[in-house]
């Protein structure tokens, strides 16, 4: 019998591109983008590892630095569980976040990051601008920075060397201000030890990645970056705000993280998108229980763009408000590093000069308050002249490196050619 095909020809649609822009040291880089709305990422793509045996067990750590590696060469993301951070710490560092922000917009200026020499404290909404083709970010943040005397590797306040000495940037301000909140300092101080702890356990990890005895970064990380902050993201302002897609404001626009590799508590709403190598936004929703682990630029520069730090941004797109907790580690600022010795070889020389992790931040975070300063308009000059100037260097924006190109264009003057 003869029948009418019942197959249908389903005609693809073209995936269509918009170009972003990302900062990077001093100067900003494009991004090709998909505009297909973000849709959740594959296990493959962000996988989920258990790093139970972290802190004790030296087989495990190899075990799973089999398994980093191939999620840190791919989407430089990938979730942990058994992370030994107790629940009832994260529980009490989520109260005191809460209770930070629920307070009025004086008590929390009281420890404005305006009053810091150094980044440090309080926030307001649409006081960054992360990315300079995206909105204001419509976040708040509490920020704080290594500071030896909570350093749960006991340190000796004198005899920190006076070269590390000169890089720390831990502020008393931001205690003393919040000091009116019971246990806010000690729950916060306490979930930020823990990370620690967990931080140089994982940097054991990602040493055995880089085929490199285990210890190889210890000396680096006795006065690590260990930068703290909450993030608060308030609820979309209205259901027409919450449906549309088109909306532009961004919790927390495109970007890298800096250093070495961060560690992100996130609360149950969501909202974290990640930029894969195919140039699409895929969601990473939160998985309860775990935390999310991501590569730094400087760890990038030094595998030599091996490991990825990959773009990523927030959108709070639900009707309730949404917390994260993402701490930032990286090695001791004062360390010049260079590209590591298993990652260079004839066929792939090193593409960066040594640098410290220091300077990269201090760069990064100038390019950042200068943005945060200038008016709006700077900001369309800028991205305008680096539009034009794109033009002339076809082969960056063509590029389709994905999250490498920025971090390869950080420091620009110090990357060998
Ligand atoms: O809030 C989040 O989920 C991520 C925040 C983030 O990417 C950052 O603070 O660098
Ligand atoms: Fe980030």
């Amino acid at each position: 019998m003869a029948t009418t095909s019942q197959t249908q020809t389903v005609m693809e649609a073209e995936p269509t591109y918009t170009t972003i822009m990302l900062r990077a040291g001093h100067e900003s880089v494009h991004r090709r983008v998909s505009t297909t709305p973000p849709r959740d990422c594959r296990p493959d793509e962000i996988p989920l590892i258990d790093i139970n045996g972290i802190y004790n067990d030296a087989v495990a750590r190899k075990k799973m630095a089999a398994i980093v590696k191939h999620a840190v060469e791919r989407s430089g993301f990938f979730y942990v569980k058994n992370h030994g951070i107790d629940e009832e710490v994260i529980e009490n560092a989520r109260q005191a976040t809460i209770k930070f922000f629920e307070q009025s917009a004086e008590a929390k200026n009281r420890v404005s990051r305006a009053k810091s020499k150094h980044f440090n404290g309080y926030s307001g909404r649409g006081t960054t601008q992360i990315s300079p083709s995206e909105s204001l970010d419509m976040k708040e943040s509490f920020m704080w920075q290594y500071d030896p005397k909570f350093d749960p590797e006991q340190k000796d306040a004198g005899t920190v060397p006076p070269g590390v000495k000169a890089w720390l940037r831990h502020e008393d301000f931001i205690w003393d201000g919040t000091a009116h909140i019971p246990g806010f300092q000690s729950d916060i101080i306490t979930y930020w030890q823990m990370c620690l702890k967990l931080a140089r356990s994982l940097a054991k990890v990602f040493a055995l990645c880089e085929d490199l005895p285990e210890d190889y970064f210890a000396r680096l990380t006795t006065y690590p970056g260990a930068d703290g902050v909450l993030n608060y993201y308030p609820a979309a302002l209205d259901d027409k705000e919450a449906a549309d897609d088109g909306n532009d404001k961004v919790g927390i626009g495109a970007h890298t993280d800096l250093q070495c590799f961060t560690l992100l508590w996130q609360d149950e709403v969501g909202g974290l998108q990640v930029l894969n190598s195919d140039d699409e936004w895929i969601k990473a929703p939160p998985v309860p229980g775990t935390l999310v682990v991501n590569v730094g630029d400087f760890l990038m520069r030094m595998s030599n763009d091996r490991f990825k730090s990959t773009v990523h941004r927030v959108y709070n797109r639900a009707a309730v408000d949404r917390y994260s907790m993402p701490f930032f580690f990286g090695f001791n600022f004062n360390e010049t590093c260079g590209v590591l010795p298993t990652c260079v070889d004839e066929a792939h020389p090193a593409k960066y000069e040594p640098i410290s992790c220091g300077e990269v931040c201090l760069l990064s975070l100038r390019t950042s308050l200068l943005h945060s300063i200038v008016e709006e308009w700077v900001s369309d000059i800028f991205f305008s002249l680096q539009w034009c100037r794109s033009r002339f260097q076809a082969s960056r924006v063509d590029k389709k490196t994905g999250s490498g190109e920025q971090a390869a264009a950080a420091v620009t003057t110090r990357v060998l050619s």
